[in-house]
């Protein structure tokens, strides 16, 4: 059961857009995947853009579905989830739930079934195959089904399995959120570029490329952060001043104070 047959989503917003698409990327079948979700511009949008079946009805969606991804809000998924109990019992398809913060153990009486559940932390890059995701399972969940759950994830990109259900929350403020932390960066070099002169296109494109070179050169030399900046920094050069002037406007302690706020957010989610 490395990979189901089909698949279904329980809400059809961004991150789940952003699955499907890594999924039909990965040569995935829009047969294979049905999508609920309550929005019908949504509906529209995703059958347009995916051609994936779609309904609004949530019982419908995971009728006969191997594994079910619960792809809505967490503020919602109590709800949502307690509804569609009934639905899966007997069936018992893997479950994944990608909410931010909420435990395994809150879904599962939420569902009251006892079938396997995994928790999945994704990322919107997903939608370009450039996601990574990190994975829980508690021990009771078997290989066939982690396999399954990963080989899902992998069509989105990289995955990672974490040892204790706890780290989800770090894993959610650093690969979760981060993209955001990163678009800000992004946001920011192309107005200083505009505002020191270039015209926007190019400031974006010189922005665009640096941080995905700077992010495939750390991946593929698999070297310490610290070494490749080092490379970049001659000794009383350009590099050297524009770090400083970074580490003195706290970029740092700034991007320390992200994650952990992020994970106290996704601890008070689950809470
Ligand atoms: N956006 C992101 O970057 C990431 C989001 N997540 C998680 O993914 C989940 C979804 O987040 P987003 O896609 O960003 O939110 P979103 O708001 O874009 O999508 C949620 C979708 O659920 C639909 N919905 C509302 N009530 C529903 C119901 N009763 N039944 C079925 N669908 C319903 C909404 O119409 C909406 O389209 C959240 O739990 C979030 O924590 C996880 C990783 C990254
Ligand atoms: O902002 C959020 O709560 C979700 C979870 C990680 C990314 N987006």
């Amino acid at each position: 059961m490395a990979a189901p047959t089909s698949i279904a989503f329980i809400g059809g917003g961004n991150m789940a857009a952003s699955l499907i698409g890594g999924l039909s990327d990965a040569g995935w079948t829009p047969g294979q995947v049905m999508v609920a979700e309550p929005d019908a511009e949504r509906r529209r949008d995703l059958s347009d853009r995916f051609g994936v079946r779609t309904t609004a009805d949530n019982s419908e969606a995971v009728q006969g579905a191997e594994t079910v991804v619960l792809a809505v809000k967490p503020q919602i998924l109590g709800t949502v989830a307690e509804a569609l109990g009934p639905d899966l019992r007997g069936q018992t398809p893997l479950v994944i739930s990608i909410a931010a913060g909420i435990p395994l153990a809150k879904l599962r009486g939420w569902l009251g079934t006892d079938g396997p559940l995994v928790r999945v932390m994704p990322n919107t890059p997903a939608l370009v195959g450039a996601g990574v995701s990190a994975l829980y399972a508690d021990d009771d969940v078997s290989e066939q089904h982690r396999l399954t759950a990963q080989a899902i994830m992998q069509a989105a990109g990289e995955v990672v399995w974490v040892a204790k259900e706890a780290h989800m929350d770090i894993v959610t403020a650093v690969s979760g959120s981060g993209p955001a932390y990163f678009f800000l960066i992004l946001e920011a070099l192309e107005e200083a570029a505009v505002a020191e002169g270039l015209d926007r296109e190019t400031a974006r494109t010189l922005a665009v490329h640096t941080a995905g070179g700077a992010a495939a050169l750390a991946r593929d030399t698999g070297e310490p952060s610290a070494v490749l900046r080092s490379r970049v920094t001659s000794p009383g050069g350009t590099t050297a001043r524009g770090l400083e002037a970074l580490e003195r406007g706290g970029l740092r302690t700034a991007l320390m104070d992200a994650v952990a706020a992020a994970a106290n957010r996704s601890r008070e989610l689950g809470s």
